[in-house]
């Protein structure tokens, strides 16, 4: 098999919503099995309402859609089809957000998601060669109750969660009222991620900092917004997860070759670029590297840079096998050959 260019680059994938890859034929396909009427008349009308205006618009579409995950087999034929996909993207790690209570909002219990998605990640490496790791995000246009109840009801699985993040309606839900959540997940060792400075303005990334002590921000896009901002996430090495297909589809910007990435770069800000939601927004990761250096004329170094703050930036620093996992991940980046189409 020829990889194009850019999927060859090996990259770690760290923003990457599993509910965000369900392509129009693998949701018609679930729909089926499961007796459920999409009202969409096939995957070209399904595909066809992919118009969004801003994170909302394509939230109500995101959750409406879910109706077609119900059983663990459905879980887990949802990632593996997305791991079936990275891999042929270069993707070589994947931390995988997962919306529980977007789930159990519908009266599929926590268990039926981990299971099934964990079936599919358990064989990731051996089938696909990409390693895995599970994050579970809470809704933070949901109250910090039920953020909790979600905690508790993932005790069971926490051998198969890394951590915990933050994602769903930004403006008007600041992070504040997940404190007490994320103090809860600290103590149980979970790691802390969040989604900031999506749509919301500076003050959004420095509660995700200060209040919830995330290690990585995910999306991150207005910190440029705040000098005093970007000198802190600059000290600190905050990873950022952009998404930059996610920024032109979501008209955080309006096209990307407004893209901030390459002023982010020469900022010293550790950046990272992933696909969010691949199935809505039109790139997996290594069309993401393709399309940033077609837009931003992001070069042979700087996607090296890329790919290697993708490994950097990850969880891969748990374990003896993790070290050793991310030390021949960046090896492989360091000794990958630029050519003229991705010079
Ligand atoms: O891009 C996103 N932003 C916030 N919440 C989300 N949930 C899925 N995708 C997203
Ligand atoms: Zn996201």
């Amino acid at each position: 098999m020829s990889l194009a260019p850019f999927a060859r680059i090996p990259k770690a994938e760290l923003h990457l919503h599993i509910e965000g890859t369900l392509e129009p034929e693998l949701a018609f396909r679930l729909a089926a099995r499961n007796g459920i009427r999409l009202p969409y008349a096939d995957t070209e009308a399904l595909r066809a309402a992919y118009l969004f205006d801003d994170l909302q618009s394509f939230l109500d579409l995101y959750y409406e859609l879910m109706a077609v995950l119900v059983t663990e087999d459905d879980f887990e034929a949802l990632a593996d089809a997305y791991l079936e996909r990275a891999a042929d993207q270069g993707v070589r790690h994947a931390e995988i957000f997962f919306d529980p209570q977007a789930h159990m909002a519908r009266g599929i219990t926590l268990g039926t998601v981990v299971e099934g998605l964990s079936r599919a990640l358990a064989r990731s490496e051996e089938r696909h060669g990409v390693s895995t790791k599970l994050i579970m995000c809470f809704l933070r246009d949901q109250s910090a109750e039920s953020a909790m109840e979600t905690l508790e009801a993932a005790r069971p699985y926490l051998d198969r969660i890394v951590g915990v993040g933050l994602d769903s309606a930004e403006v008007g839900n600041p992070a504040a009222k997940f404190r007490e959540v994320y103090e809860a997940a600290g103590a149980l060792g979970l790691r802390k991620v969040a989604h900031a400075g999506e749509e919301g303005d500076p003050s959004y990334v420095w509660e995700a900092l200060d209040v919830l002590g995330v290690e990585r921000v995910d999306h991150g896009l207005r910190c440029l917004e705040d000098p005093e901002l970007v000198a802190r996430l600059v000290r600190d090495r905050v990873p950022l997860t952009l998404c930059p297909l996610s920024n032109v589809r979501l008209r955080a910007i309006d096209v990307l070759e407004q893209h901030p990435l390459v002023r982010m770069m020469d900022a010293g800000l550790l950046c990272t670029v992933n696909s969010d939601d691949p199935a809505y927004f039109g790139g997996y990761a290594g069309d993401t590297f393709h399309a940033v250096h077609e837009a931003l004329g992001v070069h042979h170094e700087r996607l090296r840079e890329l790919a290697r703050n993708s490994f950097e930036a990850s969880f891969l620093d748990g374990s003896e096998a993790d070290e050793r996992r991310r030390a021949r991940y960046l090896a492989e980046v360091e000794a990958f050959v630029f050519d003229d189409m991705t010079g």
